[in-house]
């Protein structure tokens, strides 16, 4: 039978740069993981592709998905429904292969619950001051909005003891190092997966 893959999930701070990190690993022509396309109730942001980006979903389609277990996960946020599709996290596990989510910090906590040996990376502010600029720089948000995006900061950032690593998102790419990094090391902990790791690199 086939090692199961590792589940890997990159959450943190809103505006600490997730989508940012996340982008980056995925653009490597190189990069080892299966990312999970999350469904999502927000509206598509121009450029964004149904089943690239997000699936792109009616709020009563999501709460149908809630009820029939359909989700690993799932969480509001800023008024909208975010969640991981279960079936293809298992599926992708069940290969071998590495699954990677890019989720906040509640359906993260939910992943801990359900998933308790996946490989969890909190992706840390190099400072709050450096947070809040990131916040304001996406000029996404209100000048009230960015006040309460910096008390949720800090709340999101109390729960980082829940997570195995934390990871300073100072430069993108030294971030991305880390985080390949930590995959290798933690995929050389247990022998059998050092072995699955040898194969990958025979590329069988
Ligand atoms: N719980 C959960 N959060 C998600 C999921 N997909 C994306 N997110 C998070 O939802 C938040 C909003 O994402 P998005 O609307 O793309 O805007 P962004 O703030 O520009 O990244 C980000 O913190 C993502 O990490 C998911 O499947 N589950
Ligand atoms: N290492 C970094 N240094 C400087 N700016 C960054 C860095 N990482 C991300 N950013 C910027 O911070 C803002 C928030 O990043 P984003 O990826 O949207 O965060 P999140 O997905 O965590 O909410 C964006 O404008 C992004 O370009």
């Amino acid at each position: 039978m086939k090692e199961k893959g590792l589940l890997i999930v990159l959450s943190g701070p809103s505006g600490v740069g997730k989508g940012t990190v996340r982008q980056a690993i995925f653009s490597r022509p190189d990069a080892k993981f299966e990312y999970s396309i999350s469904m999502t109730t927000r509206k598509p942001r121009e450029g964004e592709i149904d089943g690239v980006d997000y699936f792109f979903r009616s709020r009563e389609e999501f709460e149908q998905l809630i009820k029939e277990g359909k989700l690993l996960e799932y969480a509001e946020y800023v008024g909208n429904y975010y969640g991981t599709p279960l079936d293809y996290v298992n599926e992708t596990l069940a290969t071998g292969k590495d699954v990677f989510l890019e989720i906040e910090v509640q359906g993260a906590k939910q992943v801990r619950e359900k998933v308790p040996d996946g490989l969890f990376i909190f992706l840390m502010p190099p400072n709050l001051n450096e947070l809040e600029s990131r916040i304001v720089g996406r000029g996404t948000e209100s000048v009230e909005l960015i006040r309460n995006r910096m008390e949720a900061a800090k709340r999101e950032i109390e729960l980082m003891s829940l997570y195995d690593y934390i990871v300073e998102n100072d430069q993108v790419d030294l971030a991305v190092e880390r985080i390949n990094a930590i995959v290798l090391a933690e995929h050389c902990r247990s022998e059998r997966a050092a072995s699955k790791y040898i194969k990958m690199l025979e590329g069988k």
